[in-house]
């Protein structure tokens, strides 16, 4: 994850100052890339303690088409908690676009399913996109979403996948992100029998807020570790079937956990 800390240290030395929403404050940068090649351990930062655990439910739960936090408080997951309203809903976010697109005529659209068919089909096929930007529904989510695309590529027996943010909390939000991608491109490319290449991170807005900056230094002073493997113990009938228990992250070394504020 040496690549992760040079970015932290790229928009140190060549962040601009800039206001944002939530009144903090940030460094930023503007559209960054960061490869990772799956084949060679799991991209996960060693560089503190990342809660793998909410990592696995939060994509479990996009999975799943809920948009309701109640699944991710009863496994222990508070990551969602400040933007949901006093039912616990965020609107129509990313599992709603992911599984359950209205389409002009009522229907609705399983991008998750549609793609995994796709790939499996059509595995040269440039369309193997899921979006969630979901341009009339905006308004209504709690928060539009950061991770809005994806895109996958078969070539040579392997599945690689491309993820765009438009807006990236480098410090909190990125270290969840890219573990949430890798991941799901390993369990897709289990579905389609295929080997996992790369996975490819694109930010737009990339910021440090001001109050994640010694948090920040602090990792930077340190070594990372070497990554860990997943293991996933069985293989699902479906992209869908998949629980908590199927994923072991075998030899994850960490330093201690940096605790920071979430920008709300
Ligand atoms: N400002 C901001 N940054 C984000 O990364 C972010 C949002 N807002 N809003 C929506 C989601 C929620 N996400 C979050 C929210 C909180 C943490 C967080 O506090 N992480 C801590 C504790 C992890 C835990 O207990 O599970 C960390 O140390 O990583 C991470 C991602 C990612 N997104
Ligand atoms: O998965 C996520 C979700 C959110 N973020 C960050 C990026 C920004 O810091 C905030 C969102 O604020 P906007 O004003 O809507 O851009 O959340 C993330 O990094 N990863």
């Amino acid at each position: 994850m040496r690549n992760y800390l040079e970015l932290l240290q790229d928009i140190l030395e060549h962040g601009t100052p800039k206001e944002d929403r939530t009144g903090t404050g940030t460094i930023s940068v503007f559209g960054r890339q960061l490869r990772f090649d799956l084949s060679q351990g799991f991209p996960l930062v060693t560089t503190k303690r990342i809660h793998l655990k909410s990592v696995v439910h939060e994509l479990l739960w996009f999975l799943s088409g809920d948009t309701n936090i109640r699944y991710l408080k009863e496994n222990g997951v508070s990551i969602w908690d400040e933007w949901a309203d006093e039912n616990g809903d965020l609107g129509p976010v990313y599992g709603s676009q992911w599984r359950n697109w209205e389409a002009p005529d009522g229907t609705h659209i399983d991008q998750i399913a549609n793609v995994i068919e796709s790939i499996k089909r059509n595995p040269d096929s440039r369309r193997h996109i899921v979006s969630a930007w979901n341009v009339a529904e905006i308004e209504n989510m709690k928060l539009p979403p950061c991770h809005f695309v994806f895109q996958f590529y078969v070539a040579g027996g392997k599945l690689s996948c491309m993820l765009t943010m438009r807006s990236v909390d480098t410090f909190l939000g990125l270290p969840f992100n890219i573990a949430s991608y890798a991941l799901l491109t390993h369990m897709v490319a289990q579905q389609c029998g295929l080997e996992v290449g790369e996975f490819i991170w694109s930010g737009g807005d990339v910021h440090i807020y001001s109050n994640h900056l010694e948090q920040v230094k602090t990792q930077l002073e340190r070594e990372p570790f070497e990554l860990p493997q997943l293991v996933i113990k069985r293989k699902p009938e479906s992209i869908f079937d998949y629980k908590f228990e199927d994923f072991e992250f075998v030899n994850y070394q960490h330093h201690p956990g940096i605790k920071a504020p979430v920008a709300i």
